[in-house]
């Protein structure tokens, strides 16, 4: 058995089949093992999000292979789910029956179902409102019923591309520290892709720096730093500056090359 839950080699992807398609992924590879958080970091457009879609199956590579626990990735599975930024709860369903959603077409007894619901909104601490609908709670609150829904499917993967951008500091906060304890008893392999640099290192093992125009790695950082992080720490601002630095370099092989 691989030691590494998400394999990707040699990812080339392209949208447009014009005069002029746009060459958005160039040789993408990179591991994520079982149990990593790893972030994905790069300017806007650099082309994140196609890298995720694809790692989860809703978007076909040009060529190149994504491997899911030894497996290729061919279609979006339950053993793989995303979490957005947008929160898509259904807004005529309560708390509880948004996270059932996810189990729906699971083929388990009614109580099974309920233990997991139950399970994974006491894991995000909605518990004492489960009959409340949508629009009754906050945007964080809101987050943590995404969140319940992904963690009662169980899935090995969890990818999220920007999941905590629209919430105010406090609550990002709290919900940063809440995924780091979930993942900690659950060993969640998560793919995080975020522009906030302080996000990537409180939570990643790994952040990967991508340039632009074609989307490439530019340069791997492995976090080397005891979890929870101390924000204010000596370590915490060495790798924020690190990473800064070398993503202020990854942007600077963009410039013309042409003196004046
Ligand atoms: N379905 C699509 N069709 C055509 N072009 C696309 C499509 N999806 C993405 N692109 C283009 O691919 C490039 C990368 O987009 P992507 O959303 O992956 O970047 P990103 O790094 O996630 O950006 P952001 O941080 O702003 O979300 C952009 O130029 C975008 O316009």
């Amino acid at each position: 058995m691989s030691e590494y839950m998400i394999e990707v080699t040699d990812v080339n992807k392209s949208f447009g089949n014009g005069a002029k398609p746009v060459h958005v992924l160039d040789n993408v590879s990179f591991r994520v093992k079982k149990g990593e958080i790893v972030t994905l970091f790069g300017k806007s457009g650099c082309g994140k999000s196609t890298m995720l879609n694809i790692v989860g199956g809703f978007e076909r590579a040009d060529n190149g292979d994504v491997m899911h626990d030894g497996h290729p990735v061919e279609r979006p599975t339950k053993r793989c789910v995303m979490l957005f930024q947008q929160i898509n709860l259904l807004p005529w369903r309560s708390v509880i029956k948004n996270v059932e959603l996810g189990l729906e077409e699971e083929k388990i007894s009614a109580e099974e179902k309920k233990e997991r619901v139950m399970d994974a909104l006491k894991l995000v601490g909605l518990e004492e409102h489960l009959n409340k609908f949508p629009h009754e709670l906050s945007g964080g609150m809101q987050q943590r019923v995404a969140i319940a829904r992904a963690l009662a499917i169980q899935p090995d993967v969890i990818l999220m591309d920007e999941p905590f951008a629209a919430l105010d500091s406090f609550n990002r906060y709290n919900l940063q520290n809440e995924l780091l304890r979930i993942q900690e008893k659950k060993k969640t392999t998560i793919v995080l892709v975020t522009h906030d640099i302080d996000e990537a290192v409180y939570l990643s093992d790994r952040v990967m720096i991508m340039s632009s125009h074609p989307g490439r790695i530019f340069k791997e950082i492995s976090i080397n730093q005891m979890k929870p992080r101390d924000r204010t720490h000596g370590d915490f601002q060495y790798y924020r500056k690190k990473i800064l630095e070398e993503f202020q370099l990854s942007d600077e092989q963009l410039a013309p090359e042409y003196n004046i």
